[in-house]
C-alpha cells in the first residue's frame, strides 16, 4: 500500500538572470493511494512534479509537509525499512558495461541481504520473464538500451518487493521491449503488488493502469480508473483530457 496525505517539495535554485535564489514548489499538496493489485499511472508534463513525488514515495528525499506511508511505515521515521519493501526504477540506472547481468544481479542481491541462492534463482527468473535469460553472462558494455533497461528492472525487482515504483519505464524502448516490461508490471500486479508508474505514454496508461492521476504544476487532477476520467471530462482518450488539463492550468494561472 501507498498513502500520500497533502504532501508538498519545494527546491531552491539560482535564477539564471538574476542570479538570486528562485523557489520552485515541485509538488503541493498530493494526496493519493495505491492499494495491492493495483497498477496507478502517474502521467503529467514536462516538469510536473512526477520524478519528486516518485523519488519521495521511494523514502530517498523526504517531503517538507506532509505524510507517506508505504507497507504501512514513515517514509520519514523508516527510511531503510520502506526501501527494503519496495523496488524503485529511476530514469538514470546505470548499469556497469563491466558486469554481465548475473553478475550485477549477484552484487545488487548482496546489497539487499538476499539469500545467494535465492537471488540468482530469482535473478534469472526476472532475466527469463524479460526475454534476456540468453544474455545473463554477456558483458553488459555492448548492450542496447532496452537490455539495459531490462537489466535495471530486473535489478529493482530482485529483492521481491511489495511495492513497486517505475518512472517512465517504457521511455526510449521500442513497441516489443515495451510490451514485455508492460507484461511484467501486469504480472507485478496479478501477484498483489502496489504498481506505481509514471509515464508520458497515453495508450500504455489506458492498456494497464486500473487508476490514473494526472500531475499538473505539481498538483493532482483526476484521480480515477482511465474509462471514468474519459466519461467524467467526455473525451475519447487519455490525450484529449491531457489537453483540457493543460488548458484549464493555463487558464488559470
Ligand atoms: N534536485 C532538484 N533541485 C532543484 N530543482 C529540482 C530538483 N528536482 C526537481 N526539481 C525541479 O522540480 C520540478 C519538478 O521536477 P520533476 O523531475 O519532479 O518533474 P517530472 O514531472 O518528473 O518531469 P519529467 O517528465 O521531465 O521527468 C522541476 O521544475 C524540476 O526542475
Amino acid at each position: 500500500m501507498i498513502r500520500l496525505d497533502e504532501v508538498h517539495k519545494s527546491f531552491t535554485v539560482k535564477d539564471r538572470k538574476t542570479r538570486k535564489p528562485k523557489r520552485i514548489d515541485a509538488v503541493r499538496g498530493i494526496t493519493l493511494q495505491v492499494k495491492p493489485g493495483e497498477i496507478y499511472g502517474l502521467l503529467g508534463p514536462n516538469g510536473a512534479g512526477k520524478s519528486t513525488t516518485l523519488r519521495m514515495i521511494a523514502s530517498l528525499m523526504d517531503p517538507d509537509a506532509g505524510r507517506i506511508e508505504v507497507c504501512g511505515l514513515d517514509t520519514r521515521e523508516k527510511p531503510e525499512a520502506v526501501r527494503a519493501c519496495l523496488g524503485y526504477l529511476s530514469t538514470d540506472m546505470n548499469v556497469y558495461g563491466r558486469f554481465t547481468p548475473r553478475e550485477l544481479l549477484r552484487i545488487f542481491g548482496e546489497f539487499q541481504s538476499v539469500d545467494p541462492v535465492v537471488a540468482e534463482r530469482r535473478g534469472l527468473h526476472l532475466l527469463e520473464k524479460l526475454d534476456l535469460a540468453d544474455f545473463a553472462d554477456v558483458k553488459m558494455e555492448g548492450f542496447s538500451s532496452g537490455q539495459k533497461q531490462k537489466v535495471s528492472i530486473a535489478r529493482a525487482l530482485l529483492h521481491d518487493p511489495k511495492v513497486v515504483i517505475f518512472d517512465e519505464p517504457t521511455t526510449g524502448l521500442d513497441v516489443l521491449t515495451a510490451k514485455t516490461v508492460l507484461d511484467l508490471l501486469r504480472i507485478m500486479r496479478d501477484e498483489g503488488r502496489t504498481v506505481i508508474v509514471s509515464t508520458h505514454v497515453m495508450p500504455m496508461v489506458e492498456e494497464i493502469c486500473d487508476r490514473v492521476g494526472i500531475i499538473f504544476d505539481g498538483k493532482l487532477h483526476g484521480d480515477a480508473p482511465p474509462r471514468d476520467l474519459l466519461r467524467s471530462r467526455n473525451a475519447r482518450s487519455l490525450d484529449e483530457v491531457f489537453f483540457q488539463l493543460a488548458a484549464e492550468t493555463e487558464g488559470g494561472n
